[in-house]
């Protein structure tokens, strides 16, 4: 499957942290990092704001690495879970990548290596321009700094979203699990269900 494209257009540290002030005047000099591909579309209020695609992506077809990721200390709610005890700032507009209970896209920071380069946004299923983009936060997160109740008005909607610790296992785990998540959420989700099974015996 072709790779859409690789790298946003700069690296410099991302201008596009909005999402806890008001967007809409900011907006006015926003820059897409990924051209062609996908945009921020602004809504005033706090947190409101989404990502668009720009084209049509095949399911399966990789949107855009992560190259720009870089490491934060601080566990927020822009950053991305990438290893049991790793957490990263994207750095581009993939920060304005909503939650959905049933997404359109995968954040894959497991089935590739340790590097920024290696993770990849995938098209979940056939997205179509004007589409939006979306990928299930517990996928990556294990507990999130800043929980939500989840608008994403799917029928497989889980309601309030603080990442995968509090998710039943069996919505994870398991040869058809309901939810795509990356191996170091079955990791931590295996290592619990052990603890717990232990602690009822
Ligand atoms: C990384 S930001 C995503 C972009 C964000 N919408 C913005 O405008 O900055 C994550 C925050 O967006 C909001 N959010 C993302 N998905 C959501 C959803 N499905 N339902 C409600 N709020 C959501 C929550 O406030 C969450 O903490």
């Amino acid at each position: 499957m072709a790779t859409a494209a690789t790298s946003p257009s700069s690296t410099a540290a991302y201008a596009g942290h909005m999402s806890n002030g008001e967007p809409t005047a900011l907006s006015q000099s926003y820059v897409p990092t990924h051209p062609g591909l996908f945009y921020v579309q602004f809504q005033p209020g706090s947190y409101n704001s989404s990502l668009t695609a720009l084209r049509d992506f095949a399911k399966g077809e990789t949107i855009a690495s992560m190259d720009a990721a870089r490491e934060s200390k601080l566990i927020r709610y822009s950053t991305v879970q990438v290893a049991e005890d790793r957490h990263v700032e994207l750095n581009s507009d993939l920060l304005y990548c909503n939650h959905s209970c049933d997404p359109t896209v995968v954040f894959d920071v497991s089935s590739g290596g340790p590097n920024p380069s290696d993770w990849k946004a995938k098209a979940w299923k056939n997205i179509k321009k004007g589409d939006t983009l979306t990928f299930f936060y517990p996928s990556t997160e294990w507990s999130m700094s800043q929980p939500f109740v989840c608008n994403c008005s799917s029928a497989q909607c889980l309601g309030t979203i603080s990442g995968a610790a509090c998710l039943p296992a069996e919505l994870l785990l398991g040869d058809e699990p309901r939810y795509w998540v990356n191996a170091h959420i079955r990791k931590l989700k295996e290592a619990q269900l052990k603890q717990q099974q232990q602690a009822q015996q």
